[in-house]
Order: C-alpha cells, then sequence, then structure tokens
C-alpha cells in the first residue's frame, strides 16, 4: 500500500513516535510525506520515505494529485488543530479529495492506531481491488 504521512510542526515528533511504534507494519508498505516530515521521520527512523514538497510550497497538493489518480491509500495527517495555517487552502483541499476518492484518513493518533491495526489485519485489501474508484466521468 501507499501510505503518506504529514505533520504539521507542531505534530512532528508525535508522527515520529508513532511512527517508530508501528515501524515493523510501516516497513511493508511504499512510504510518502511533504518535505520536512519526511525528512526527519527518515532520520529518526530509519525507514525509506519517498519526499514530496513542504507542505506550505505544495507538498499538499501533490499528495492530493496522488489522491486523485488513486495511487494513495492511506493518508495519516497528524494536523495542528490550534495553529492557523498560511497554506491552511491546501490542507483542506487534500482532506476533501480523501472524502471524494473514500481514502482512509486519520488526523490523530487515536484514529491512526486503528488504521494502522486494521492495515496489518487485512481491513484494509479492498483498496488493491481496481474498480473501487468513485468515478464522475462516466
Ligand atoms: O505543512 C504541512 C502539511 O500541511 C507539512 O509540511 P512539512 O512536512 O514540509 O512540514
Amino acid at each position: 500500500m501507499n501510505i503518506a504521512l504529514i505533520a504539521h510542526d507542531q505534530k512532528k515528533q508525535n508522527l515520529i513516535d508513532f511512527v517508530t511504534a508501528y515501524k515493523e507494519i510501516f516497513n511493508e508498505h511504499e512510504l510518502y510525506a511533504t518535505g520536512t516530515t519526511g525528512k526527519l521521520l527518515s532520520k529518526e527512523t530509519g525507514l525509506s520515505i519517498n519526499r514530496f514538497q513542504s507542505g506550505p510550497l505544495g507538498g499538499d497538493q501533490q499528495i492530493g494529485s496522488k489522491i486523485a489518480e488513486d495511487a494513495m491509500d492511506m493518508i495519516i495527517f497528524f494536523r495542528d488543530p490550534l495553529t492557523a495555517q498560511p497554506h491552511e487552502p491546501d490542507v483542506s483541499a487534500l482532506l476533501r479529495l480523501c472524502d471524494v476518492y473514500k481514502v482512509p484518513l486519520a488526523t490523530n493518533e487515536a484514529s491512526a492506531e486503528i488504521l494502522v491495526r486494521g492495515l496489518s489485519s487485512g481491513w484494509l485489501d479492498w483498496r488493491a481491488i481496481k474498480d473501487k474508484r468513485v468515478r464522475y466521468d462516466d
């Protein structure tokens, strides 16, 4: 599965701790991240991570475009709900696309834990079904 990992600055350590805790599971998947998150995650966990631009420079939009191409299977995005982000429209757009394409999304540790445990239990195997996409062009 292709998994995107993203965290706002105040939540980066939370994401590092989370990914470290579930490293063995994450290690079995293709990982993607926005720029700074990916840099820190690979340094701190040793995992191999494909990096996009930093979030404020378009990274959220790049991940959104992967969702629209059916190339992302899960998004773990530890948002900071208490700090205004200059690129808030990009953040909203990414979350919206998760709903458009029914991509599993977790925005905090509690829901991320359920997704990751579900991933290792096969609950997300339906993602491999080719015709799962919501199509608006039929
Ligand atoms: O801002 C972000 C997500 O909206 C994250 O970007 P960075 O990983 O580059 O800090």
